[in-house]
Formats: C-alpha cells, structure tokens, sequence
C-alpha cells in the first residue's frame, strides 16, 4: 500500500523509473492496453508526473493522453498551453487543449468556477475518449498545505483525511494521484535532472493566496517542532479512519437502504438502537445527494444535527439539500422537493439527465411540438387524479409523487411514465424512455482509497 511504501521514499533526489513504478502498484488498473489520461497544466509537478508516466507506460504497454485546460485568465495562458503541447509532442505522447470560457453573468470567485469548469471540461474529454482513468500531479506538500488550511477551515475528520490517491466520480471517471508521498522539491529535482522545463505559474507566490502563506510559514512551523511528518502521520491516520467508516456505510447501505426507481429512497432504522449514528449519518448524506440531484454535500454537521432529530424516536419532517426527510422509529423516507426542478424542451434523437436523478432518451425523431419535461407538482397530480380516480391507488408513496417527471404540452399532462399514465392520443407518439439515473452515486458506490 502506499501509506506503508512512502514513509521509506527518500526526502531527497531525482525520482527513478524503478520508485516511480513502485508508486505505480499500488493501483489496480484494467487490463493493457491501458488509456490512461494525463491532466498537465505545464506547471512542474504535472510536468513531472508526465515525463514519468510516460517512461511507465512504455515500459508496461498502453497509452498516454494529455489534456490542458487553458482558462484564458491571463495574457500568456495560450501561449503557455501550446508550449505544453509542442513539448510533449516532442515526446511523442498525444495532448488536446481544451478552452474554457466563464459563462456570462456568472457570479463568485472566478478561480472556483475556472477550477469547476476544467474538472468538467476534462471529465468530458475522457468520456470522449473512453479514458477511464486520468492521472493528476498533486504531491506531498499539496497534501500538507490542503491538511492547514482546512484546519484553519475547522474542517471534520474528513476533510482533514486529505486528498485520497485514488478517487472515483459518479461518472466512473478515477483520478490517479501517484505523488501524493513525493515532496515537491525531488520533483523539480526529476525535471532538471532531465532537462524538462516547466512554466512557473505567478500566483503560485502571490501573498494574498492563503495557500501560498502557509507554505512559507511551514519552515517556522518545522522549527517550532511542528514537523511536516507528523503532520503526514495525522493525515494518514485520519485518512485511514474515513475509509473505515466508508466501509462500514457501504455496508450499511446495502443492509438498509432501498433506492426506489420513481426517484425517492428509505433507509430502515428498525435496528436503530444498534445503528451508529456516523454510519447514519455518512448514510444519509449519500442519499441527499443522491435524491437531491446536488454535487454537493449538505456537509456532515448538517446532517448530523439531522440524524439526532430522526433517532430521537419522534415523528420528523424536514428538509436538507432539495430533499424532504420524513422520519418515524421504522424508517427514513427520502424524497425531492418540488422546489427548483428543472424543466426542459424535448427534442428529437437527444439524451440527457433530468434533475441528476432521471436518464431520458427520445431514440427516434419527433415531431417538435412544443413538450416540456417537469415536474408533475401538486397541481398536476390532483388535475391527473379528477380525471383518473384510480390513479389514487399508486403504490408511489405520496410525497414523492409530486417530484415525478411528466412531459406536457402547455397545461396538458401528456405523460407519466411512473404512474404508467400515457394519454391515449398520444399512444406510439412518443418514443421517449425514462429511467433512474444509472449513473447513479449510490447505485455506484462511489468509492475512495487513501
Ligand atoms: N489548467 C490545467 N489543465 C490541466 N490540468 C490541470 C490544470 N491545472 C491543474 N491541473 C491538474 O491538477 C493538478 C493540481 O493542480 P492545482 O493544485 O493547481 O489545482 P487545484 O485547482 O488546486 O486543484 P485541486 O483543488 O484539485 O487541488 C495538477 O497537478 C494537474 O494535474
């Protein structure tokens, strides 16, 4: 594992192809040949990690592709971005630039957004590329400096676990991170010691960056005795106690909870007072997520508050992250608020996702008639049931109903696949399948190895 390898990797000196390899096998890839995506910013840890994926991978079959996201932030990026690709073409390994563009009238920190746009943009271009496994350079003082700052940030236990060195998105997409035991300084060692250059990106020294501050306090702190291994033995252990925990919530997850295809879930707490309120509470935030159709957790405190409110043995009813929790001692039902769902003109020969929990596909042309894809909603629902009584006696449970997705046409319901409702005029009209998501986070089990 490479928890036990790195506390032996010497602090000093060029990395070799045989180290390099060593850090390599603690991954399990596919078999050969592999595609294996690179991201490289042209900055010297992703530079590093380039010239030494490309030695591995030559030496055990496969290819290497490599991406830069020029985010058009500053007057050189473009320039910098084919300097990029004219070195590595020289190497003969494959590079795309991909541009990114802030969408007009966006709001907040550019850098957040130019950070969540280049995960996107690549995610797209493995996809594209059937790449399933993409490389990044981040490297033991990356893990350091992230460790400090989400202390400062009072971050939970698992924030303070750190980057993991392998980590897959709900896509399927994992990001590799080989260096994440190789200090920064033996990598610079590696480039020049083969003669690589690299770009210095400015604010990687400007001061008003809380990363770049903290990295030039680590001496002070070194000579107080804070020390950057134990720092990394902190880390590590955290890291270790998270993946524990995840363990034990994927299991619980199997055991308890149901994912019902129309969209809601139900996690069974009839054992509760042998259910441990963390695994709870982990159990929970996967399931917000994934009924509420958000990337983002809701953050554990929230949920946790939450989990003491639903054990508390009395009836709940509340909200978190586009979801409506409903508790009683039996169990915990999970549906979406109404609030917010997208709506969408269909179109002919298209797929996409709705609301991040339905898989819609129309498989043949169409007529363009003008059909929306939303929300049933309260007043869809009632209208369907004046016209149709026995609609009434759908096993979907009654708060998730409203949430269902159904195509109209101006007022009119045209359908709704989940209530078997199709209006007769409309029978063989309307090639459209709609499923649950299978790229679904807890159908995946996103999983995580430190
Ligand atoms: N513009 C870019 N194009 C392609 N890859 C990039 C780009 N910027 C960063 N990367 C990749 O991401 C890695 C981490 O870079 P950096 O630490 O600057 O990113 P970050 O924005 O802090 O990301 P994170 O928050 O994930 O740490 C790099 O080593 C490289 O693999």
């Amino acid at each position: 594992m490479i928890d036990g390898k790195s506390t032996l990797l010497p602090r000093e000196g060029p990395l070799n192809g045989e180290e390099f390899a060593g850090l390599m096998s603690a991954f399990t890839f596919p078999r050969a040949p592999l595609r294996l995506g690179l991201a490289v910013s042209g900055g010297a840890d992703s530079m590093a990690l380039c010239l030494l994926l490309k030695e591995w991978i030559d030496a055990q079959g496969g290819n290497l592709f490599a991406v830069t996201v020029d985010h058009g932030l500053r007057s050189e990026s473009e320039f910098e971005a084919s300097w990029v690709g004219a070195r590595l073409a020289f190497e003969g390994i494959e590079h795309q630039i991909l541009n990114w563009e802030r969408e007009p009238g966006a709001k907040g920190s550019i850098q957040v957004q130019a950070r969540e746009g280049r995960y996107q943009a690549i995610a797209k271009w493995c996809e594209a590329n059937e790449i399933s496994y993409l490389a990044l350079g981040h490297h033991h003082d990356d893990q350091i400096e992230t460790f400090l700052m989400r202390l400062l940030r009072q971050s939970g236990a698992d924030g303070l676990a750190g980057m993991s060195a392998l980590r897959q998105d709900d896509g399927g997409l994992s990001f590799v991170r080989p260096l994440l035991s190789i200090p920064k300084n033996r990598l610079l060692e590696t480039l020049r010691n083969r003669g690589w250059g690299w770009i210095e990106e400015p604010s990687n020294h400007k001061g008003d960056y809380l990363r770049n501050r903290l990295r030039q306090h680590l001496p002070v702190m070194e000579r107080q005795g804070l020390k950057g291994t134990a720092l990394t033995r902190i880390n590590r252990n955290l890291g270790r106690i998270r993946r524990n925990l995840e363990i034990r919530t994927n299991n619980f997850i199997d055991r308890c909870v149901i994912i019902n295809s129309v969209g809601f879930a139900e996690i069974d707490i009839s054992e509760s007072t042998t259910t441990n309120r963390d695994i709870l509470a982990r159990a929970l935030e996967k399931v917000l997520m994934t009924i509420g159709g958000g990337n983002y957790s809701p953050g554990l405190v929230k949920v946790d508050r939450l989990v003491e409110d639903l054990l508390s043995g009395s009836e709940v009813k509340s909200t978190l992250s586009g979801c409506q929790i409903i508790g009683s001692i039996e169990k915990i039902t999970v549906v979406r608020e109404t609030r917010k769902l997208p709506q969408i003109s269909l179109k002919s020969d298209s797929e996409f996702l709705w609301d991040n929990r339905f898989y819609v596909h129309i498989h043949k042309a169409m007529e363009d008639k003008g059909l929306v894809l939303q929300a049933l909603g309260e007043r869809g629902w009632q209208k369907l049931c004046e016209a149709n009584p026995l609609l009434k006696k759908t096993g979907v449970p009654f708060d998730a109903r409203y949430s269902l997705p159904a195509i109209f046409l101006g007022d009119k319901i045209i359908t709704v696949p989940h209530l078997e409702y199709l209006d007769p005029a409309w029978i063989d009209k309307l090639p459209i399948k709609i499923r649950f998501n299978p790229k679904n986070k807890l159908i995946q089990h996103a999983f995580t190895v430190a």
